[in-house]
């Protein structure tokens, strides 16, 4: 892969999205910008309704753009594609099948049909089978694979669908917070097994936080954006800590807490949400 599309790898260009409502449209963002290296992580933290989540679905292909263009790869995003995996915030498993069902559909979904699937054959079920456990494994979750959602904790359910993201060894990986519902050691917990995952798999990451620690933990890039209606990306932050990261390291490296409340005076000085009644 050249210099320039390792740089490149994500470009989003002039983007807006304006949303149709009974009460008129809505602008939701304009004028984003925005360009993610291969293997960097980036995380979008803003106040509550700026558009982080519509952003992340714009780089899904889930929704078109009212304006500008998304390009991975040297190509335009025109819809969802298995090189781009999405993690949501509720896990979004399927509850009567067991958690390896639930990750082999997606499995399924990408290496087991037939023809050629992004430069790869058609694969057989004990090599589907492999990589679900594979993936399992992972997350730490072989001994549950055998369990429905509904028998495992909300920690263990987002692992899960992480597990089921990572299974279809996407290029981009997209999580709309995805540990926002889960209690601090257990959100610590998966912060630290998804460094290591990312790590080892040398994805891309964009991801979406309301977390400022968890945003200079994990990310390369915090990208920071303005307050709605019409949010756009206010200032982009570069985190040069070096990696492998230990939280218990980090907590009082000058470094990070410079990190920290750079992000901080932007969401609560500049950026000070003001409530609408
Ligand atoms: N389909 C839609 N139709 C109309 N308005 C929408 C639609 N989707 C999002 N919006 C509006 O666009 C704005 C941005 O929403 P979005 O969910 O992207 O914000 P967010 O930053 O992810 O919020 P939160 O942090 O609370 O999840 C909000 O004002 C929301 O009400």
């Amino acid at each position: 892969m050249n210099a320039s599309l390792t740089s490149k790898y994500l470009q989003i260009q002039g983007v807006a999205q304006t949303f149709k409502t009974a009460k008129g449209n809505f602008p939701a963002l304009r004028d984003i910008d925005l360009t993610v290296g291969k293997g960097e992580f980036v995380a979008l933290i803003g106040h509550s309704g700026c558009g982080k989540s519509t952003l992340l679905n714009l780089i899904a292909g889930l929704t078109t753009p009212t304006e500008g263009t998304l390009i991975c790869a040297n190509r335009e995003i025109a819809g969802p594609g298995p090189e781009r995996a999405v993690v949501f915030q509720n896990h979004s498993l399927l509850p009567w099948l067991t958690c390896f069902e639930n990750v082999y559909l997606g499995v399924e979904r990408v290496f087991g049909q037939t023809g050629i699937v992004d430069g790869k054959p058609k694969e057989d079920k004990a090599q589907l089978t492999a990589r679900t456990h594979a993936a399992l494994d992972m997350v730490g979750l072989s001994h549950a694979a055998q369990k429905r959602p509904g028998e495992i904790s909300g920690g263990m359910k987002q692992r899960v669908g992480i597990a089921r993201a990572l299974a279809m060894e996407p290029q981009v990986l997209l999580m709309d917070e995805p540990f926002g519902a889960l209690d601090a050691l257990t959100r610590a917990k998966l912060q630290d097994e998804l460094l290591a995952i990312v790590a080892n798999t040398q994805s891309t990451v964009v991801m979406v936080t309301h977390d400022v620690d968890e945003a200079v933990l994990l990310s390369d890039k915090i990208v920071m954006m303005t307050n709605g209606p019409a949010a756009t990306i206010g200032e982009v932050l570069h985190v040069d800590l070096p990696r492998p990261r230990s939280r218990v390291t980090l907590a009082d490296d000058p470094a990070y807490l410079h990190y920290r409340k750079a992000v901080i005076d932007f969401l609560y000085t500049r950026q000070a949400h003001v409530e609408k009644h």
